[in-house]
């Protein structure tokens, strides 16, 4: 019988591909485009009954070819919900969230070539998501399955681990869902995708 199942360093490589692949259509990419799709998805996540019942939304501070999550946070503040930043570290892997009030307060990081914009933990509120509390997951590649290729740090397998309750929204564009991302045994699924395309604006994809 022949085996499908590639060895754990093929599967590195694999991912390491994707990456690779994503990342260059990206560039490839006008503003405007990306401007579209994220206006496609803010307005599909405020639809969302778990966007609206949420109380936190643990979000990302997007780079300038992800999906924007401005808008989210102006909408989110003006709800009344308490909108939470991921910093990286102390320790490999690790990743907390802070609570910000005003995106401005974010301070640049550089982690290789990336300029992540990340909270203060001595400015800003730890948070502890509870259930019901929805997180925005940025990625390089999803699949309908909820799997996920991120800049492979393991922060957020690492991180889910924790609070598996999370309502898990992975966000990106038509080509980056591909028709499976190579899973390994710690990637956690996301629950959910809303994915933007060209033609017919953002769909919503539902894991469980
Ligand atoms: N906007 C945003 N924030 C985010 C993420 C994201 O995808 N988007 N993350 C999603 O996980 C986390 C950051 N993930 C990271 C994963 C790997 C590396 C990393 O390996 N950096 C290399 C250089 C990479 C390069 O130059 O291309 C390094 O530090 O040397 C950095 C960040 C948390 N914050
Ligand atoms: N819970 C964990 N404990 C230890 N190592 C982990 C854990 N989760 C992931 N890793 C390791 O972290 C590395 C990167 O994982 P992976 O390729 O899934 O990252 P990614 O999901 O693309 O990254 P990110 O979440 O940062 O965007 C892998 O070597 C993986 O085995």
């Amino acid at each position: 019988m022949v085996n499908f199942t590639l060895s754990p360093i093929d599967q590195v490589i694999n991912k390491l591909s994707i990456r690779q692949s994503i990342r260059e259509q990206r560039k490839r990419q006008e503003q405007a485009e990306i401007e579209w799709a994220s206006k496609q998805i803010t307005e599909k996540l405020k639809t969302l009954e778990a966007y609206q019942n949420a109380t936190k939304i643990l979000s990302y501070a997007a780079m300038p070819l992800e999906i924007q999550t401005s808008t989210i946070h102006q909408k989110a503040r003006e709800e009344g919900k308490q909108v939470a930043y991921p910093l990286m570290g102390p320790n490999e892997g690790e990743m907390t969230f802070y609570e910000v009030d005003r995106l401005e307060e974010l301070e640049v990081h550089y982690y290789g070539s990336l300029a992540i914009k990340e909270p203060n933990p001595s400015c800003h509120t730890l948070i502890i998501p509870s259930k019901g509390d929805i997180m925005l997951v940025p990625g390089l590649a999803f699949d309908r399955k909820g799997g996920r290729i991120g800049y492979g740090g393991g922060f957020y397998d690492r991180y889910l681990i924790k609070y598996p309750f999370l309502y898990t929204i992975g966000v990106g564009q038509k080509f980056q869902l591909l028709e499976t991302v190579p899973m390994e045994e710690t990637d956690q699924l996301l629950k959910a995708l809303l994915i933007s395309d060209k033609s017919w604006g953002c769909e919503e994809i539902q894991v469980i």
